[in-house]
């Protein structure tokens, strides 16, 4: 099968071809601009490829209500020109083959299950941790979705009794995001994650936050794998952190040898590398054309 992809992200979309096993064979990303101007571009890489099907993984949030009239739109963002744009019918109109369409989250999780770090499992939750922070969740080998679709990363937290900074969420100024975003870290410090490698005390509390929104998701949830990835996440230290805090946060409370013995292998980082959104929509594609 020859499938196409698309990670649409809010800085960048990235498109690729692939096959069904997950060999991804061509790729190239265009920075987010204007709607006509970036997928402008992915139409015509799209035209002259030749897929079977295509995939997206879309920022959001969007609409995933098949029996929607906004159906495979962009709705709420307050990203400039993108508020209540559709991006999937935008595509269907000049590339006439089947098109799935979710979060880029979620496909990230399915590309994670499929043939990532929780293959063969029938849960797991990826959460990313970048420019802003988002989860999608497999639940019983589905996807979820429901309401809307989750927005985990605007989960409550607890602040850490060493930080005063009010936290940078638009919407609820400290919320998990608002906390613990890229953004956020840049702003509470005065320098961007990477440059702070060194200072112990921002992985401290980077780590506290994550820690309570991945043990609230242990809760909700009850995913068989945890997968943390983004761009804050190359600070691999972050990982050791956020294990013991989690541990000591449940307390023994889920007994579960993954969570007592295995939490090295319970909390990890993506099986897929950055590749985790791509490949995810290839399985978007795989799966509209299977229908
Ligand atoms: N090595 C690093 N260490 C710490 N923080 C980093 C590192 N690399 C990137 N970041 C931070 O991650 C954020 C960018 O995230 P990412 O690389 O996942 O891109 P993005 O696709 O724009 O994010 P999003 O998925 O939220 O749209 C920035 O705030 C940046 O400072
Ligand atoms: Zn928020």
């Amino acid at each position: 099968m020859k499938l196409g992809a698309i990670e649409a992200g809010g800085t960048k979309f990235v498109c690729g071809i692939g096959n069904e096993h997950g060999e991804i064979t061509d790729r190239i990303s265009f920075p987010t601009t204007t709607p006509e101007e970036t997928m402008g571009q992915v139409i015509q890489y799209f035209k002259e490829k030749d897929v079977e099907a295509i995939g997206i993984g879309s920022f959001g949030p969007v609409d995933l209500n098949k029996s929607s009239s906004t159906y495979g739109y962009i709705t709420t963002t307050p990203k400039p020109y993108w508020n209540q744009y559709p991006v999937l019918g935008e595509l269907q109109k000049h590339v006439n083959v089947p098109i799935g369409f979710d979060t880029d989250v979620n496909a990230a999780a399915l590309g994670e299950v499929e043939w990532g770090a929780a293959r063969g499992l029938s849960s797991c939750v990826y959460v990313t941790i970048g420019t802003g922070i988002g989860a999608g969740a497999i639940v019983e080998g589905k996807l979820l979705h429901g309401l809307l679709h989750p927005e985990m990363g605007h989960a409550l937290i607890k602040r850490h009794p060493e930080d005063p900074f009010e936290g940078k969420c638009p919407y609820h100024h400290d919320c998990l995001e608002g906390m613990a975003a890229g953004p956020a870290i840049e702003m509470r410090w005065g320098k961007k994650g990477h440059e702070l490698e060194q200072n112990d005390k921002v992985w401290e509390i980077e780590a506290y936050y994550l820690a309570q929104a991945v043990t609230n998701f242990i809760y909700i949830l009850s995913p068989e794998k945890i997968i943390l990835g983004g761009g804050v996440m190359k600070q691999k230290q972050l990982f050791p952190l956020i294990r013991n805090n989690v541990a000591q946060m449940l307390n023994g409370y889920v007994q579960k040898r993954e969570l007592a013995e295995a939490i090295d292998d319970y909390i990890v980082p993506p099986g897929l590398g950055d590749n985790a959104g791509l490949s995810g929509a290839l399985v978007l594609a795989k799966r509209e054309l299977q229908q």
